[in-house]
């Protein structure tokens, strides 16, 4: 490449970065300004969405063949004089060849350039042209593509605008609305698009910057992990949670052996009875006493009362108040009418015998006057004694009165979310399969404290997720626009999918579309080689590897006192990148100690120990499995436990077993056969 071209790249770079910089100063002037809050909001939003691109701002051209030419970055950047595009910004429609233009279909594309740069120099640039003679489909941008998944891994995910494949491109810029599920294998780009597609949305549509965005990850440690994807793409607003972080409030404890039964949609059945079954009618006449009157709840009328409140469709702490206006009404009637009788003939004259001398008695009046209902005692003209201002201040008092709100409260009780869950399956301590439980109770309850709705949801390793959870998140999503990303081969969870048409149905019927992605971008050909086993009778298959590592994974079989011995001579000799050694739950305390690694991990270290669970969408240079069969044997999907762990390798795998070798690792070639091909 000439020195030339690179001193034109330079120019032009140079000026975007000083656009960038007045931009950023007149942020900052405005944030210290001051002054109305919700102003001073969006400039220090603005001033992190321009401190979020600041690292590869622009990175590629497009020559046209008529002679124009765009430069593609995170954001659109104008010149102010002549509204001239300076860059465009990579989810702009004119952008879009420069991820899905190829020699066989250029688009009116002449050249793609990637332009590379380290802070704020370019460093070099790589050009393919297009409108030579191709035919060929290949990989758009391939050397770049191939320098960006061999790289270091950092145990932090970077954004990949600038080398996303055509069949991400497609996804990333698929409809906003409705349910798109996106089905991979490992490392096909199913998080880096899905977060991607975040920001493409939240730049087409207006309206979801209001409504808000939210992604749900397996775990906060996977949310770390991909926390500066979006900042890098320069959006910042994004809500991102584990699915138990969605109800706050409530202390969970991880481990649940009973998460598939709390995951099944009959749980939703089983709350829904739990709560109604508090409800209670009486057999016999309910007695209350009101200012020395004794007055009785029929039980037809209790019945009547809360059938009444169940028609009103309202949750159950609401329909309590239509259950209990209906029960005081009743009171305040039965009252009326004793007046009445007592003080009144049928023409409404008053009746010798209420009182000695045919007024109202002290305690009537006494009853009337708590019942906010004022009579004048000489008055005993022909009238209605009670009109309806004076039943609905006698509703009132009855409703305040202590001992009629306990009467009502026994038969219709105001209830919370964990007391009605206590009812279902025990008390505290929670778990993270108990929250979706939680938050079904409390929409049953009409409890929406704290539950923020969003206008679009993604949903990351989705294969995870139960009936009850798919529920919670639901309700969380009432237009039903949603990117649901993850791979059945992938579920670890009893509870979690085998068919996504089977989780979506009751929310959705066939209303879903689904995309596919097929070529891994992170595991070699040889490591997928070695998970081929434990694909075998799934009818699954694996993904394509963009590339081969030229390295093997090796196996080792140790007895179970050498374990640590050769778990510290492997991380000894590990030299670059990062490493992560995987093991069962029950040797993870044992080894990390052995190591001197710290727990809970710290992803950016150069080495972490990890849970099969815990590795859950995370990626790194080197993988070492410590007793596989551990891992297969830890529940009824071990397997897929085994798969997870085996493909987050980038480079190179190791898996060390204690004193048998698992059936479907029985192919792999051992260390020192490896060592010595090497
Ligand atoms: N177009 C691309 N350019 C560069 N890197 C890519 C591209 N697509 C995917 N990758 C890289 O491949 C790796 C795997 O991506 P990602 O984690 O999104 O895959 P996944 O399908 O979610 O995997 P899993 O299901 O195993 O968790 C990441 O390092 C990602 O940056």
């Amino acid at each position: 490449m000439s020195g030339d071209e690179l001193e034109l790249e330079q120019e032009h770079l140079s000026e975007l970065y000083a656009h960038v910089d007045a931009l950023r100063d007149e942020a900052a002037e405005r944030v210290e300004a001051g002054g109305d809050p919700d102003a001073v909001a969006v400039w220090q939003a603005e001033l992190a969405r321009l401190d979020g691109v600041e690292q590869g701002l622009c990175f590629g051209r497009l020559d046209m063949t008529d002679g124009t030419c765009s430069y593609i970055g995170r954001i659109g950047v104008f010149r102010d004089s002549d509204d001239e595009q300076l860059l465009v910004d990579w989810r702009a429609p004119l952008a879009r060849a420069f991820y899905t233009a190829t020699a066989a279909d250029p688009q009116g594309v002449r050249r793609r350039r990637r332009i590379s740069t380290r802070g704020r120099t370019v460093v070099a640039v790589d050009d393919e042209l297009l409108d030579s003679d191709g035919s060929e489909e290949h990989l758009v941008g391939e050397a770049a593509l191939l320098a960006a998944v061999t790289a270091e891994r950092t145990g932090r995910m970077r954004e990949i605008v600038t080398t996303l494949q055509a069949e991400q491109d497609a996804i990333i810029r698929s409809e906003e609305r409705g349910i798109l599920v996106v089905q991979g294998g490992p490392g096909t780009g199913k998080t880096a698009v899905a977060l991607h597609r975040v920001a493409y949305l939240l730049y087409t549509h207006e309206h979801l910057r209001n409504r808000g965005v939210l992604v749900v990850g397996p775990s906060r440690i996977f949310l770390d992990y991909i926390g500066q994807v979006l900042p890098g793409l320069g959006e910042n607003r994004v809500v991102a949670a584990t699915i138990a972080e969605l109800r706050a409030g409530v202390d969970i404890t991880e481990s649940d052996s009973d998460a598939v039964r709390k995951g099944s949609a009959r749980m939703a059945e089983e709350i829904a009875r739990a709560i109604s079954s508090r409800v209670r009618i009486p057999d016999q006449p309910v007695l209350v006493d009101f200012e020395q009157q004794r007055l009785s709840l029929e039980p037809e009328t209790c019945r009547d009362a809360a059938a009444k409140a169940r028609d009103t469709g309202l949750p159950h702490n609401q329909a309590r108040l239509v259950f209990q206006n209906e029960l005081v009404a009743a009171l305040a009637e039965l009252l009326v009418e004793r007046m009445e009788s007592a003080l009144l003939t049928e023409d409404g004259r008053a009746l010798d015998g209420g009182s000695a001398d045919g007024r109202l008695g002290a305690a009537d009046l006494k009853a009337l006057s708590a019942a906010g209902v004022v009579v004048d005692p000489d008055d005993d003209a022909p009238r209605e004694l009670v009109d309806s201002a004076d039943r609905e201040a006698l509703r009132g008092s009855l409703l305040a009165d202590e001992r009629i709100a306990d009467a009502l409260d026994e038969l219709w009780p105001e209830l919370t979310p964990e007391e009605v869950v206590t009812d279902v399956i025990g008390a505290a301590p929670r778990t993270s399969a108990d929250v979706a439980l939680l938050d079904e109770a409390a929409s049953l309850l009409g409890d929406g404290a704290g539950r923020a709705v969003f206008g679009h949801v993604v949903v990351d390793e989705a294969q995870e997720l139960s009936e009850m959870q798919w529920r919670m998140l639901m309700r969380r999503c009432p237009s039903r626009s949603m990117t649901i990303v993850g791979d059945l081969a992938q579920t670890g969870s009893g509870a979690g999918a085998r068919s996504w048409g089977r989780m979506l149905a009751p929310h959705v019927a066939d209303r879903w579309r689904l995309a596919e992605l097929t070529v891994n971008y992170r595991t070699p050909s040889e490591i997928m080689a070695a998970t081929a086993g434990l694909l075998e009778g799934t009818g699954l298959r694996p993904p394509r590897s963009v590339r081969s590592s030229g390295e093997n994974p090796w196996l080792e079989w140790v007895s179970r006192e050498s374990l640590g011995d050769l778990v510290r001579q492997v991380v000894a000799e590990h030299a670059e990148g990062q490493l992560s050694v995987i093991a069962p739950p029950d040797l993870v305390g044992e080894l990390a100690a052995e190591l001197g690694v710290p727990l809970p991990v710290e992803l950016t270290d150069a080495v972490v120990v990890l849970e099969p669970g815990q590795a859950k969408g995370l990626e790194f240079d080197s993988v070492l499995i410590v007793e596989p069969a551990g891992i297969l044997g830890g529940g009824g999907f071990g397997r897929s436990d085994l798969y997870v762990s085996m493909t987050r390798a980038t480079r190179r795998l190791g898996v060390v077993c204690v004193d048998s070798v698992p059936e479907p690792l029985a192919g792999m070639a051992s260390r020192e056969r490896v060592a010595a091909a090497g």
